[in-house]
């Protein structure tokens, strides 16, 4: 990389990768409206970076600043892409990076073989080279069998893998992801985030903006999360969900009994009379858990189920991006927990969310 680009941590031989990416104060409004108000991005070669919002916040924007599609306000700061000053080089920036939009570049009207010769044409590759590069990543998304078909004849998954296979002809370092899995099933949301893993590995940088949270969790290394025209928290998935409040655990007692016995024991905790539940806030560690159910056991109260709950990106999202509009925080706190319960049960993603489970069956 060009010394050019500024050192991973602002000081030149700490160690760190160097950056892919940066941009300090990128501004940008559309007439009054201020879609960027000065954001600062440092994202390190080789690892994947996620650009969370809620419509409209300006993710897009941000890619078409960083992929020179469009100019960042004047009185933005530099921006490095691939180790090139974006003002200076654009043209060496469009040479580092690959750029797959929320539009495909496919044409649907010619097969998936024809698209890739034509991405090779463009990169001005010789024939023979073309080719081999072609066929070379036919194969390896999986895209062989349907080479000679028509695009317009694929599932939104395969265009998608032919999207991405079209973008790596030109061997990019740097791949913009403009919300790559957006309608996709979830057989083909988890190839894609097999094939971004498989890019990482390579060494690709890749910059991702999703609506999907778990996508985001599943796969970025670091998570900004842009609101209002800036990034109103950034770090990795764990760190941003130590910021929200919001663990605890849940005990649903069938005996009306037992809940008001509990509810009489514990010194903290919210109750919901009609489906006869308390909120013990936790941090879902063993240790808590240990200790709440030895008090339970040692006052010989008997609950018919335990979930625990601990902050997913969710809360993150909706308490940084103000998108949380349910009323009144208890209820909505009740609420949420319900939804991922029965989530947690259909979708088996016990890791990270809400785990249910019985509390004799716990802890042995
Ligand atoms: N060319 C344009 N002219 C005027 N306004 C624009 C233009 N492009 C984008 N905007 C506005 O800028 C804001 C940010 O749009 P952008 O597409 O970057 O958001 P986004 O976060 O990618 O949203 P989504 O998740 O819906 O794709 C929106 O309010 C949009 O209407």
């Amino acid at each position: 990389m060009p010394s050019s680009a500024p050192p991973a941590n602002g000081r030149p031989g700490a160690g760190r990768a160097p950056l892919a990416i940066s941009a300090t104060a990128l501004r940008k409004s559309y007439g009054d409206k201020r879609v960027l108000d000065g954001i600062d991005l440092r994202i390190p070669a080789g690892t994947v970076f996620a650009l969370l919002g809620p419509n409209g916040a300006g993710k897009t924007t941000a890619v078409q600043i960083l992929s020179t599609l469009i100019a960042a306000d004047p009185g933005s700061g530099p921006v490095h892409v691939g180790g090139h000053d974006l003002a200076v080089d654009p043209q060496a920036v469009r040479a580092a990076i690959g750029v797959t939009g929320q539009f495909s570049a496919v044409d649907q009207l010619i097969t998936g073989e024809e698209n890739m010769l034509l991405m090779a044409d463009l990169h001005h590759l010789p024939r023979r080279e073309g080719r081999r590069v072609a066929a070379g990543l036919l194969r390896r998304f999986d895209l062989v069998e349907a080479a000679k078909k028509p695009a317009a004849t694929y599932s939104g998954g395969m265009r998608r893998r032919l999207d991405i296979a079209m973008t790596l002809v030109g061997d990019p370092r740097i791949i913009f992801l403009d919300e790559p899995t957006t309608g996709l099933d979830p057989r083909s949301r988890h190839a894609m985030w097999g094939i971004i893993r498989e890019l990482v590995a390579d060494g690709v940088t890749v910059f991702l903006t999703t609506q999907y949270l778990d996508e985001a969790d599943e796969l970025a290394d670091r998570i900004a999360v842009l609101s209002d025209g800036r990034i109103a928290a950034e770090g990795s998935a764990d760190e941003l969900k130590r910021i929200v409040p919001g663990g605890h655990v849940r005990l649903r007692f069938a005996d009306p009994a037992a809940y008001r016995h509990a509810a009489d024991a514990l010194r903290e905790y919210s109750g919901h009379v009609e489906s006869l539940s308390l909120q013990v806030p936790s941090d879902g560690s063993q240790r808590e858990l240990r200790s709440l159910l030895d008090q339970l056991d040692a006052l010989g109260i008997q609950a018919d189920e335990l979930t625990v709950h601990t902050p997913d990106l969710d809360d993150v999202f909706f308490a940084l991006t103000g998108g949380d509009t349910r009323v009144p925080a208890q209820t909505d706190r009740t609420a949420r927990t319900t939804d991922r319960t029965a989530r947690t049960d259909q979708t088996a993603r016990t890791d990270q969310t809400a785990r249910t489970v019985k509390p004799e069956e716990t802890l042995r």
